[in-house]
């Protein structure tokens, strides 16, 4: 195993400059550190080209300004160093990934919202938009912004007993396009619109019944079958792949990509509505008592 280490990302709390550009220092493995502790793992095989990048921002892996952020720059890191394959996964038990963090639009500093919703953006083209083969690992719950970096990956392959989807409506909010078309794509329309407007989360079985992942396999055996399910990735030659990709997703990402400052201020727009900070407010509130209760 070959590892990269880049080091000294620094994000700025200071807007609208995010961050300084980290430096790379190419050792015997990859590990991509982030600002916040090592809350973005990533190793790459120097050998096959595959990367493993583990989320590790306990609790919840929620996604904040400075998360988005450290999984942006890795992925732009590892497009740059050419990496074949990256298999995205968690290192937090139970949980892939909780979504975007609600304390990021609740009662927000309207700058630092637009910021986060381009960082969001980001990560998206980046991901859905990668040359690389993904698989996502989901070894965890992955509700709403979790679900949206899972179907992003070209391929899903889940431990039992968790729960997946767009859950937007059930916190009064609403998924935007862009989450609506990745998952159209994996799903289709019919159960995208099923999905989106009752907000459900569904249960590891259901979620291989609908084709939202592609595969179930114990939890010990999410990684494994992840690295072997690559090597079939990288069987094919590389540009015959990329373009194949390509063709598929193309239309969508450049939907983004034109209309991206829209979509920035229809979020800020409906996210500073009352009646939305009200919702995420009742839901903030629902999770700290569950949250209690299990303490
Ligand atoms: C028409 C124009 C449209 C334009 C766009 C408009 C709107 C924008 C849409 C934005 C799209 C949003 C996407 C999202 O991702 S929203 C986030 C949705 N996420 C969730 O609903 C997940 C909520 N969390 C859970 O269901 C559970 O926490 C869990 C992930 C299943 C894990 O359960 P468990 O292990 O039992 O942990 P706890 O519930 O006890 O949680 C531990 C602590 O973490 C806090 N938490 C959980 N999730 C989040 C989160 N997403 N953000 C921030 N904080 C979170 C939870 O409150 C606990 O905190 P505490 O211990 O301090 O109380």
């Amino acid at each position: 195993m070959a590892t990269l280490w880049t080091r000294g990302i620094q994000v700025c709390r200071a807007l609208p400059r995010l961050c300084t550009a980290p430096s790379v220092q190419r050792r015997t493995s990859v590990r991509l550190m982030s600002t916040e502790k090592d809350n973005l793992l990533v190793d790459v095989d120097s050998k096959t080209g595959v990367a493993t990048m583990q989320m590790n921002r306990p609790p919840v892996n929620s996604l904040n300004l400075e998360f988005l952020t450290s999984i942006s720059i890795a992925l732009e890191k590892l497009e740059n160093e050419k990496c074949r394959g990256l298999i995205l996964t968690s290192d937090v038990p139970k949980i892939f990934c909780a979504g975007l963090d609600i304390l990021e639009m609740y009662q927000p500093d309207v700058e630092r919202l637009q910021v986060f919703w381009r960082s969001l953006q980001d990560v998206w083209l980046r991901l859905y938009g990668s040359k690389m083969a993904t698989i996502a690992a989901i070894n965890g719950h992955s509700p709403a912004g979790g679900c949206l970096l899972a179907t992003c990956c070209d391929y899903r392959i889940m431990a039992p007993n968790y729960t997946i989807g767009l859950n937007e409506t059930q916190l009064g909010i609403v998924a935007p396009f862009w989450f609506r078309d990745t998952m159209c794509g994996v799903i289709g329309h019919r159960e995208t619109e099923h999905a989106l407007t009752l907000g459900i989360m569904y249960s590891t079985e259901e979620a291989l019944n609908i084709k939202l992942v592609d595969k179930v396999v114990p939890q010990d055996k999410v990684i494994p079958a992840a690295q072997e399910k690559m090597k079939q990735y990288l069987k094919i030659p590389e540009v015959a792949r990329q373009l194949s990709k390509d063709l598929m997703r193309r239309e969508t990402v450049e939907k983004l990509r034109l209309r991206r400052e829209d979509d920035v201020a229809a979020f800020k727009n409906f996210a500073v509505r009352e009646s939305v900070q009200k919702s995420l407010g009742m839901y903030l509130e629902m999770l700290k008592k569950k949250s209690q209760q299990k303490k």
